[in-house]
């Protein structure tokens, strides 16, 4: 790490490959261009030939700041008495970085303050450089404990979603899933530890154990297939994965995609369908099991780009890839197993995408549940009597999840707990609900159902 870099360095100007600098224009990249930032960093590292320490550094300023957003908001709303949507987008973004170091991490205070001073000098000019000079300095003067206690206001959802950084809407679902307050601040507190990148080892392709030690990662803890990275990286370097052998995929959606094929069936068995199937990480996992027992899936994806990126990552598997919307497919026969992973809020994720909690909003749920509905509906059309469906979303929201198959017609739910052999705590039945903070995978919602006669 340079000494321009350090934590605890100098505030002197920032250059082009100064990692508070990188980290600020990948916030500035989501604020101003709607970016997301686990697309924009890498990027940028690259182009920059950031790597070690000053990657990693760069890389928790900018996922940190992002996630706790509403929290440094609020901060730096009471620091300058002023509201955040007033402050120019750029000072606001460089009092963020600034706020997240001194609240967040171990670098010396004025050093936080001193290298934001430098940044707002080169990217919005020299008359911000007070204003944030004093405003930090102000920031600086408590702790982030000491913060919270004095920005309190009694309501336990509102203490909670700033505390943990989460809007107030998320606080509500997350109680509603979880059935109460109980484990709600672990629940919470599990969104904002970055997670490692799980692999999916494509079975008859390469085991778990082989892609573990060649990946320097270690195996999974559920899933058969699973190997987590211990380092960070780019897994799109690891040959398996170039290869085709593996794929990039978190555990719980690994183990949702193999509780389909778990599942006995009477009768023929070659004919799977994926129903929502972009960008295809389920479809290789069911298109290397179907491999393996002489079935073919059948990937149907709404969107042109998405279906093409389906088609890269299933090359070579039994995957035939139709564009088309799923509410209308009618290939003119029906299948025995079909997989509805459906568009869903996405807030089971919120631990890979830094900034996604502040992107969605409680309004965007209704047009979802309407179109979970009616997928769901026409997986129940296209499996034959005695098939088995699997409805699978990314999402814990009660009215995506529980309330959307509990409205299905013509199915029998299965208890989905037991095609998750070995699992604890995945809720009451018959459905099953991941959490991060209860088993280390995305907060995955999955139910089994059977079509009946
Ligand atoms: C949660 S993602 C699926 C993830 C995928 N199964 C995987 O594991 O990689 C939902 C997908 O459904 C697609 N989608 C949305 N509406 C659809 C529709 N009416 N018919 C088919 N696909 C749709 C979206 O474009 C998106 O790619």
């Amino acid at each position: 790490m340079t000494e321009r870099s350090t934590p605890g360095g100098t505030g002197r100007a920032a250059t082009d490959d100064d990692p508070r600098l990188i980290a600020y224009r990948a916030l500035a990249a989501v604020t101003e261009d709607d970016a997301y930032a686990n697309l924009v960093l890498p990027r940028l590292l690259d182009f920059h030939h950031l790597g070690g320490r000053d990657a990693a550094f760069a890389t928790e300023l900018a996922y940190g700041t992002l996630r706790n957003r509403g929290t440094l908001d609020a901060v730096i709303e009471a620091a300058a008495r002023r509201e955040a949507a007033r402050i120019d987008p750029p000072v606001l973004d460089v009092l963020r970085l600034g706020a997240y170091q001194l609240l967040k991490t171990r670098v010396a205070a004025h050093a936080a303050v001193d290298t934001s001073v430098s940044l707002v000098r080169r990217v919005a000019g020299h008359r911000t450089a007070g204003f944030v000079n004093a405003v930090l300095r102000k920031v600086s003067q408590r702790d982030a404990g000491s913060w919270l206690d004095s920005l309190a206001t009694g309501d336990p959802v509102a203490d909670l979603a700033l505390e943990f950084a989460h809007p107030e809407w998320i606080v509500r679902e997350f109680a509603r899933s979880l059935g109460g307050d109980d484990e709600l601040a672990e629940a919470l507190g599990a969104d904002n530890l970055a997670p490692s990148v799980h692999l999916c080892a494509r079975p008859g392709l390469i085991t778990p154990e082989e892609l573990a030690a060649r990946a320097d990662g270690l195996p999974g803890y559920w899933s058969r297939y699973a190997v987590h990275l211990t380092e960070g990286g780019d897994p799109g370097r690891i040959p398996a994965i170039a290869d085709g052998r593996a794929h990039v995929q978190d555990e719980g959606s690994q183990l949702l995609a193999e509780s389909l094929p778990a599942v006995p069936v009477e009768g023929p068995d070659d004919r799977w369908l994926d129903l929502c199937a972009g960008p295809g990480g389920k479809a290789a996992l069911l298109g290397a099991l179907a491999a393996r027992r002489g079935a073919a899936v059948t990937a149907v994806e709404v969107a042109e780009h998405r279906a093409e990126l389906v088609r890269k990552t299933t090359r070579g598997l039994p995957v035939d890839v139709v564009h088309a919307d799923g509410r209308e497919f009618d290939p003119g026969h029906l299948f025995d197993r079909v997989l509805v992973d459906a568009p869903c809020s996405g807030l089971g994720a919120l631990r890979r995408r830094p900034e996604a909690r502040w992107r969605r909003s409680a309004d965007d749920v209704p047009d979802l549940v309407g179109l979970q509905g009616e997928l769901l509906a026409a997986a129940v059309r296209l499996t034959r009597p005695g098939g088995v469906i699997a409805y699978v979303t990314c999402s814990p929201v009660v009215s995506e999840t529980v309330e959307i198959v509990g409205g299905a017609s013509g199915v029998d739910p299965l208890d989905t707990r037991r095609f998750l052999p070995d699992m604890p705590d995945l809720g009451p039945g018959p459905h099953v609900q991941l959490w991060p903070h209860r088993h280390g995978t995305d907060a995955m919602f999955g139910a089994l159902l059977r079509r009946r006669d």
